[in-house]
C-alpha cells in the first residue's frame, strides 16, 4: 500500500521533473527569443539610422539639443537648423569634439531660418536639398509655447504661435516632401505634445497649434504610406528645457519664468532617447509623459464631462492663485 508520504514525495518528483523539462526551457526559450527580437530590432534601427540625412529643427537648445546628440551618436548625418548661428556652431563643435567624431566622421551642416517665415522656410528646405541630395529623416522639433487667458489674449500671438508651432513645420515638410515621394523613401517626425491631445487652460494657442499639428500628421501618414513614407508623432508630457522661459503671453512678451511643471519634468536626454527608439522603430506615435497627463488623455476620451469639469475647476484655482 503506498503510504501518504510515499505519494506525496512521487507528486513531488513528478513537478521537479515538469519543472526541469517544461518550464525551465520554455522560460529559457523565451528569454533566448525575446534577446534575439530585441538584438535584430537593434541592428535593424542601426542600419536605418547610421548615414542617414536627418534634419532638425529648433537644434539650438532643448529636446533639439539632445536629438542632435542622440543621432549623432546614431552616425546620422545632421542638418542642424535654427535662429543662432553661433549657438549652431557651437553645437557642432561639440559634437565633432575628438570623443564624438571617434565614432560618426560626419561633421553636422547648419541652416540658419526662422521657421514663422514662409520664404525662408522655402529657401532653407532647398539649401538642405542641394548640401545634401535627399532627406531621410525630418525631425519637427522648433517651438515656443503661450502662457495667458484667451480675452486677454492678441490675434497676433496667436498667430504667431502658430506660424512656429504650425505653419513653419508644415511648411517644410511640404517644401521636402515631393524629393521623399520622388526616392519612395524619408520620415517624417512631429514634436507635439501632451497638449496635442488634451486642452488645459491658460495654454490656448500651444494647445491649439499642438492638435492642429497632431491632426496634419495623422492626416499626412495616411496620404504618404503608398509611397513608404513614415510618420511619427511624438507627444511629450513635461520637459526639463527653457519652454516656459521663453513663452509668450497675451501681449506677445516673454513669459520669463522657469515653471515648476518644466523643472520637474523629464530630462531633454531621456526623451530624446525616446524619439530616437520611436523613429528607429518606425512608431505611428509615441506618448512620452507621467502617469497623470496619460489619465488626462484617456479621461478626455472616455469622460468627457468629468475631464472639462476636473479643467474648469484648474482655471478657477489658477486664477484664484493669481488674484484675478
Ligand atoms: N519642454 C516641455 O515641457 C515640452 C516641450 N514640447 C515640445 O518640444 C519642442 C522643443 O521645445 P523645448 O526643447 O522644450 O524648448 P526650448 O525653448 O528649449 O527649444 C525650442 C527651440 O525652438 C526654436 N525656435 C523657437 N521659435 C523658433 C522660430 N520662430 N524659428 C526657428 N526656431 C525656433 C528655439 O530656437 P532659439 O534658440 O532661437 O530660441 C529652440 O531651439 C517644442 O515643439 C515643444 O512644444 C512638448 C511637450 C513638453
Ligand atoms: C484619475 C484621473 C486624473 C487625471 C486628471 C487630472 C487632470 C489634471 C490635468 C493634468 C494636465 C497635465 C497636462 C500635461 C501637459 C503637458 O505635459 O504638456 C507638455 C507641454 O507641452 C508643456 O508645455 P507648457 O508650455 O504648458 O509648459
Amino acid at each position: 500500500m503506498v503510504t501518504a508520504a510515499a505519494r506525496k514525495t512521487a507528486e513531488k518528483g513528478k513537478l521537479m521533473d515538469f519543472t526541469s523539462t517544461v518550464i525551465i526551457p520554455l522560460l529559457f526559450g523565451s528569454l533566448g527569443i525575446f534577446a534575439l527580437f530585441r538584438l535584430l530590432q537593434w541592428v535593424r534601427m542601426r542600419t536605418y539610422l547610421q548615414e542617414a540625412v536627418v534634419v532638425i529643427t529648433g537644434a539650438t537648445s532643448g529636446l533639439g539639443k539632445e536629438c542632435a546628440k542622440a543621432f549623432h551618436a546614431a552616425g546620422s548625418r545632421l542638418v542642424l537648423c535654427g535662429r543662432d548661428s553661433e549657438k549652431l556652431k557651437g553645437l557642432v563643435q561639440e559634437l565633432c569634439a575628438v570623443k564624438n567624431h571617434r565614432k560618426n566622421p560626419h561633421e553636422p551642416h547648419t541652416v540658419v531660418f526662422d521657421l514663422s517665415d514662409t520664404k525662408a522656410v522655402v529657401n532653407a528646405a532647398e539649401e538642405i536639398l542641394k548640401a545634401l541630395g535627399h532627406v531621410d529623416i525630418l525631425i519637427n522639433n522648433a517651438g515656443i509655447s503661450f502662457r495667458g487667458t484667451i480675452v486677454d489674449t492678441g490675434l497676433h500671438v496667436d498667430k504667431k504661435v502658430m506660424e512656429t508651432n504650425y505653419f513653419g513645420p508644415i511648411a517644410l515638410t511640404k517644401a521636402l516632401l515631393p524629393s521623399m515621394i520622388k526616392r519612395r523613401q524619408g520620415h517624417i517626425v512631429a514634436i507635439s505634445s501632451v497638449q496635442g491631445k488634451i486642452s488645459i487652460p491658460f495654454r490656448s494657442a500651444y494647445a491649439a497649434s499642438k492638435h492642429a499639428t497632431q491632426a496634419f500628421f495623422d492626416c499626412l501618414r495616411a496620404e504618404v504610406e503608398q509611397y513608404d513614407i513614415e510618420v511619427t508623432v511624438v507627444s511629450p508630457g513635461y520637459i526639463q528645457t527653457n519652454l516656459s522661459l521663453n513663452a509668450v503671453t497675451a501681449d506677445g512678451s516673454r513669459y520669463g519664468v522657469m515653471d515648476k511643471t518644466t523643472a520637474e519634468g523629464q530630462t531633454a536626454a531621456e526623451v530624446a532617447q525616446v524619439v530616437l527608439n520611436a523613429v528607429g522603430q518606425k512608431k505611428k506615435e509615441v506618448l512620452v509623459a507621467g502617469l497623470t497627463p496619460c489619465l488626462a488623455v484617456y479621461l478626455r476620451n472616455l469622460c468627457p464631462r468629468l475631464f472639462f469639469t476636473l479643467m474648469a475647476s484648474k482655471a478657477k484655482k489658477e486664477r484664484k492663485a493669481k488674484g484675478s
